[in-house]
């Protein structure tokens, strides 16, 4: 496939009734903000807000940030072009534009970012609990003492699918043999460049230069993914394929279950409780976050409603220095590639030939945008008569771009 910059193709906006952007937009929004008001005892004021933005979302238009807002976070919005939004319907604007800023003015509304009681309460906290809590994440986390007895390559891909099945809040790790193995899910990728990242993360002494080897790992969700991601960086770190990994989570709550430096640690304590393998790996991060070979970043562009492409420089520096960039999710792989309706032949090399390293995309599939499909698989699930393999979850991919 060829790698010169492709022609840009149209930018994905939510407003066409019975399309998957208008779905989220038109029911998904209202249904988090009624469940946010129904979530915490918010006095009225909170609920005021709650409702007006319930009422805005529908039917009003994007407004200019309140009066009160802080300035640095005023004039990031205004870089991130709310000027040219404000005043226009949420349905006509570019669909990553208006979600993201959807999740802004939620946290304005529950008081977030004030100066009162709720000041820095995450409003979708008692949902990631209550997932890490869960009994399958019990089960889950002790089907890993089950990996210790296989070869190496093997464990090193059972986590990296974990990781990235994780994205559809289900570890992939699990080696039953019911119909969710591994096997299915081999077949459910839609692209599989895993070898071209093992290529760049080779274990210690295959064919490194000596230089350290830094993992960027852009995450996305909290619990049931951040934990398969956690694991997947210890692993990575034991096997020497890289020296030191840095995370970027995002600065503040989004799009419900992104993960926060907060969820980071209820997942890293989540592990060093569960005893076994898990608390093994738990511990190992633990310590490579004390001493450093880990680190944790909360980049104010991680929460921006704009591509990768439009990154600022001291980002770009980050990833240009890093051995390889993973970015999680689908958010991720939509601002990675762009938010467009773009051929599904559309070269993914080309696509990110502006990334300023190799760059890899771990995600299942949860919006419409797709890249890097060869010509056949795109045929076969056209043909499959399962309309929905762009948006539900079922499909995945690894794509790379050295
Ligand atoms: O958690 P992920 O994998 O980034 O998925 C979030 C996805 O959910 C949505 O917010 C709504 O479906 C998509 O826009 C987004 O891409």
């Amino acid at each position: 496939m060829s790698d010169t910059p492709p022609e840009p193709a149209p930018v994905i906006v939510g407003d066409e009734p019975g399309s998957f952007p208008h779905g989220v937009l038109a029911e998904r929004h209202p249904a988090i903000v009624r469940q946010v008001r129904k979530a915490f005892p918010f006095g009225p004021e909170r609920r005021k807000a709650l409702d007006a933005l319930l009422a805005s979302c529908t039917d009003g238009v994007v407004e200019p940030l309140p009066a009160g807002a802080d300035a640095r976070d005023r004039d990031r919005w205004a870089d991130w072009g709310i000027d040219a939004y404000a005043g226009r319907s949420w349905f006509d604007v570019p669909w990553l534009w208006a979600e993201s800023h959807f999740y802004r003015r939620l946290l304005d509304a529950v008081g977030y970012f004030g100066t009162g009681a709720w000041q820095g309460v995450d409003p979708f906290r008692p949902a990631k609990l209550a997932e890490l809590d869960a009994p399958e994440t019990d089960e889950e986390l002790a089907a890993l003492d089950g990996l210790a007895d296989l070869p190496a390559d093997e464990r090193t891909r059972a986590l990296l699918h974990g990781s990235l099945w994780g994205n559809r809040a289900d570890l992939g790790f699990r080696l039953s043999g019911s119909g969710t193995g591994t096997q299915d899910r081999v077949q459910a990728l839609v692209a599989d460049d895993s070898d071209m990242l093992w290529e760049l993360l080779p274990p210690a002494g295959k064919g490194t230069s000596g230089r350290p080897r830094t993992l960027c790992l852009v995450a996305d969700n909290a619990g049931r993914e951040l934990v398969p991601d956690l694991l997947l960086v210890a692993h990575l770190l034991e096997r020497g394929s890289i020296d030191r990994a840095v995370l970027h989570l995002k600065p503040y709550p989004y799009y419900v279950s992104d993960a926060t430096p907060a969820d980071l640690m209820d997942a890293l304590r989540r592990l060093v409780a569960a005893g076994g393998a898990a608390a093994a790996y738990g511990e190992r991060l633990w310590s490579a976050l004390t001493d450093g070979r880990v680190t944790v970043r909360a980049h104010p562009f991680s929460c921006a409603p704009l591509p990768y492409a439009d990154m600022p420089d001291d980002l770009r520096e980050e990833f240009t220095a890093a051995t390889v960039t993973v970015l999680k999710g689908d958010l991720n792989y939509r601002r990675l590639v762009g938010d467009r309706w773009w051929p599904p032949t559309t070269s993914f090399a080309a696509a990110t030939g502006y990334f300023p390293g190799p760059v890899a995309a771990l995600r299942t599939l949860k919006s419409d945008v797709i890249t890097g499909l060869s010509p056949d698989t795109e045929a076969a699930l056209v043909a499959s008569g399962e309309q929905r393999w762009r948006t539900s979850g079922t499909h995945a991919l690894i794509q790379v771009r050295r």
